[in-house]
C-alpha cells in the first residue's frame, strides 16, 4: 500500500488533527496561516485555534498575481507561471513559518490550501450559459505537498460547482457547523475584498441557513486607492473620513441587476472594479470628484449595500446579532456606517464567538479538509445551497 494512503487513513481515525489552513484572498495583501486543531467532525467539531499569521506578500510577487487578476484577456504563460510559483511560495511560507513556531513539518497532519482565485465566473456574472458555473483557484497543492513534505487538500470550489453551486462562499459550512447557535439568530459578516455572510437562524426556529456574497467589501477602495494614490490601502479610513458622499454616484453604484438578485450569490472584483466605478461616475457627470470624496462614496457603498442585504435576509427577525471578520472590521468609518445603518442592531467583532477574526477563513479552510477526511458528505445539509460533499483534492508528498 503506498505509505499516504496508510498514512491519510490513520489521519482520519485519530480523535483529533493538526491542521494548517491557508488563504490568500481577493485583496491580495498575503498568505493568511493558521495552526488549527481540530477534533471530532461535522455539528461535533470543535476547533482550536492554536497560532496564526498573515505572512504580507512581496511587492513584486502581489505585482504578479495583478497581472492575471480578474482580468479577463492575460498572458497564459503567465498564469501557467503563476499556477506553480505560487504553490511553491506557499510551501516556503508555511515552511517557514513552522520554523519560527517551533513546530516540526511532522508533526501537521494535514495542509489545507484554498490558493489564489484569479477568476470567478459563475453563470449570474457572465451571463454565457454555454457554460457552466466555474471558478479559478491556482498556486497548486502538489507544490505544497512536496515542499513541506505534509499531506495537502486544495482546490475545494470545483466540487462545490459540480454538485450544483457557485463554488461559494464556502464559509456556509464551517459557519454552519462550528457558529449556530439553539436560540441566538446570527449573521456572520466577513468583509474581506468582496463582503459575504452567513444567515444563521436559531436552530430552534427551524429556519434555513444560507451564506451569500454582498458586493464589494474593501476591493473597489484598495483597487482606487492603489491606482489612484499609490497605497495599497486606505488605512484607518484616513482618506475616506476626509471626504464627503456624493449621493447621485452612490445611487448609480447601488443600481445594477447584480444587487436584485436573489440569495444566495456570488461576485468579485470581476464586476466591481475601476471600470464599474468609472461607468458610474460617467453616468452622473461626477468624473471631477475629488479623491477623498471619491473614497467616502465607495466606503459609503460598500456600507449600504452590506446593511441592504442583511436587512433583506433578515427583515423580520429580532434579536439579531451579527459579528464581523475580514479586513474590513479594521476600517472604522466603515463600521460606523455599518452601525448606523443597521440601528438596533448588535454589531460586534467576530472574536466574541472565540475566535480571531482575521483568522477566520483560513480556519474554514482547515475545517473543509477535516470534513473531507473525517467527516460525512451530507453534514451541512440544512444549509441552502451548500450541497452535501466533501471538498478538495488530495496531494501525496511523494
Ligand atoms: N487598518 C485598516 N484600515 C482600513 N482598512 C483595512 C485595515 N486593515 C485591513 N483593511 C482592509 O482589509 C483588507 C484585507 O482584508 P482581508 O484580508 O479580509 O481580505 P481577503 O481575505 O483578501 O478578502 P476576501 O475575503 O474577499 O477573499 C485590506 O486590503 C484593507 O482594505
Ligand atoms: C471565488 C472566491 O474566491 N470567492 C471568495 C471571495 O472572498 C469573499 C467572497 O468572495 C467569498 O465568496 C469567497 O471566499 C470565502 C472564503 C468563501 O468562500 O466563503
Amino acid at each position: 500500500m503506498n505509505e499516504y494512503v496508510e498514512k491519510l487513513y490513520t489521519i482520519a481515525r485519530q480523535d483529533h488533527r493538526l491542521i494548517v489552513g491557508l488563504m490568500s484572498g481577493t485583496s491580495l495583501d498575503g498568505l493568511d496561516i493558521a495552526l488549527c486543531r481540530l477534533a471530532g467532525s461535522g455539528r461535533n467539531t470543535v476547533l482550536e485555534m492554536l497560532r496564526f499569521e498573515t505572512r504580507a506578500y512581496s511587492h513584486t510577487f502581489r505585482n504578479k498575481i495583478r497581472s492575471v487578476f480578474s482580468k479577463r484577456t492575460i498572458d497564459q504563460q503567465l498564469l501557467c507561471g503563476l499556477h506553480a510559483l505560487i504553490g511553491q511560495v506557499h510551501g516556503t511560507l508555511v515552511n517557514e513559518t513552522l520554523v519560527q513556531w517551533g513546530v516540526s513539518n511532522a508533526e501537521i497532519d494535514l495542509i489545507a490550501s484554498h490558493g489564489q482565485t484569479v477568476f470567478h465566473a459563475p453563470q449570474s456574472l457572465t451571463g454565457n450559459y454555454d457554460y457552466p458555473n466555474s471558478t479559478l483557484q491556482i498556486g497548486d497543492g502538489d507544490h505544497l505537498a512536496v515542499a513541506t513534505g505534509i499531506i495537502t487538500i486544495s482546490d475545494f470550489r470545483q466540487k462545490h460547482i459540480a454538485a450544483g453551486g457557485e463554488g461559494a462562499p464556502l464559509a456556509a459550512y464551517g459557519d454552519y457547523l462550528l457558529f449556530a447557535s439553539e436560540q441566538e439568530t446570527r449573521v456572520l459578516l466577513n468583509i474581506g475584498g468582496i463582503a459575504n455572510f452567513t444567515f444563521l437562524p436559531a436552530i430552534d426556529s427551524g429556519r434555513p441557513c444560507f451564506a451569500t456574497d454582498v458586493g464589494p467589501g474593501n476591493t473597489l477602495m484598495d483597487q482606487y486607492m492603489q491606482a489612484k494614490l499609490g497605497m495599497e490601502m486606505d488605512r484607518d479610513a484616513r482618506v475616506a473620513a476626509t471626504g464627503t458622499i456624493s449621493e447621485v454616484l452612490l445611487r448609480a453604484l447601488l443600481n445594477h441587476d447584480f444587487f436584485a438578485l436573489p440569495f444566495p450569490k456570488t461576485t468579485g472584483p470581476e464586476l466591481f472594479n475601476l471600470q464599474y466605478l468609472a461607468d458610474a461616475q460617467q453616468a452622473t457627470g461626477t468624473e471631477g470628484l475629488a479623491e477623498n470624496d471619491v473614497m467616502a462614496t465607495l466606503s459609503a457603498f460598500s456600507a449600504s449595500a452590506i446593511v441592504a442585504s442583511i436587512q433583506r435576509a433578515t427583515g423580520q427577525y429580532e434579536n439579531l446579532q451579527v459579528y464581523v471578520s475580514g479586513g474590513g472590521l479594521h476600517n472604522p468609518l466603515l463600521l460606523d456606517r455599518i452601525r448606523d445603518g443597521l440601528a438596533g442592531v448588535r454589531v460586534s467583532s467576530f472574536d466574541e464567538l472565540g475566535l480571531l477574526p482575521d483568522a477566520k477563513e483560513a480556519a474554514l479552510f482547515a475545517l473543509l479538509a477535516n470534513e473531507t477526511v473525517a467527516g460525512k458528505a451530507a453534514d451541512a445539509s440544512a444549509v441552502m445551497n451548500a450541497p452535501a460533499v466533501c471538498m478538495g483534492k488530495i496531494s501525496f508528498p511523494k
